[in-house]
């Protein structure tokens, strides 16, 4: 798996961001346990907390074609360093994602680190939890 061609195809998938109320584009590429390339963009609405973060659509997209576990998943936003994804976010990359996927956070300027999810979401909740 290459970081910096999936960076690239999440600086492609920006392009299709639909921000009319923030304006700031965000783009994810996400790479399947089977090597498939899901993109996404940030979907806004007019109902400001109906926003759909650019990751997440990523998720949902490949879920929604049976592809429910993620290897890799890169970030990209114009900011000032690698872009930091919102807690629901962290939380939704949680479910489908293990101690080997890679998450890999961007910006523009070439600016990228490779984490865990355990480093974004120390103690998140998930499956294990709900076993009585
Ligand atoms: O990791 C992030 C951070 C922010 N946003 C979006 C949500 C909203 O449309 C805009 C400003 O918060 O950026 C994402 O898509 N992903
Ligand atoms: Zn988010």
């Amino acid at each position: 798996m290459n970081v910096n061609w999936l960076i690239e195809q999440a600086i492609e998938a920006r392009q299709k961001a639909y921000v009319p109320y923030s304006s700031f584009q965000v783009g994810a590429a996400l790479l399947t346990e089977n090597d498939k390339l899901y993109l996404g963009c940030n979907i806004e609405n007019a109902s400001y907390g109906l926003t759909n973060c650019a990751e997440r659509t990523a998720i949902f997209k490949a879920v929604s074609e049976g592809e429910n576990r993620v290897k890799a998943i890169a970030i990209v936003g114009d900011t000032e360093g690698p872009i930091s994804p919102c807690g629901a976010c962290r939380q939704v990359i949680a479910e489908f994602s293990d101690d080997n996927t890679k998450i890999i956070l961007a910006n523009l300027n070439g600016d990228f680190v490779e984490t865990t999810i355990n480093e974004l979401l120390p103690g998140f909740f998930s499956k294990k939890d709900l076993i009585k």
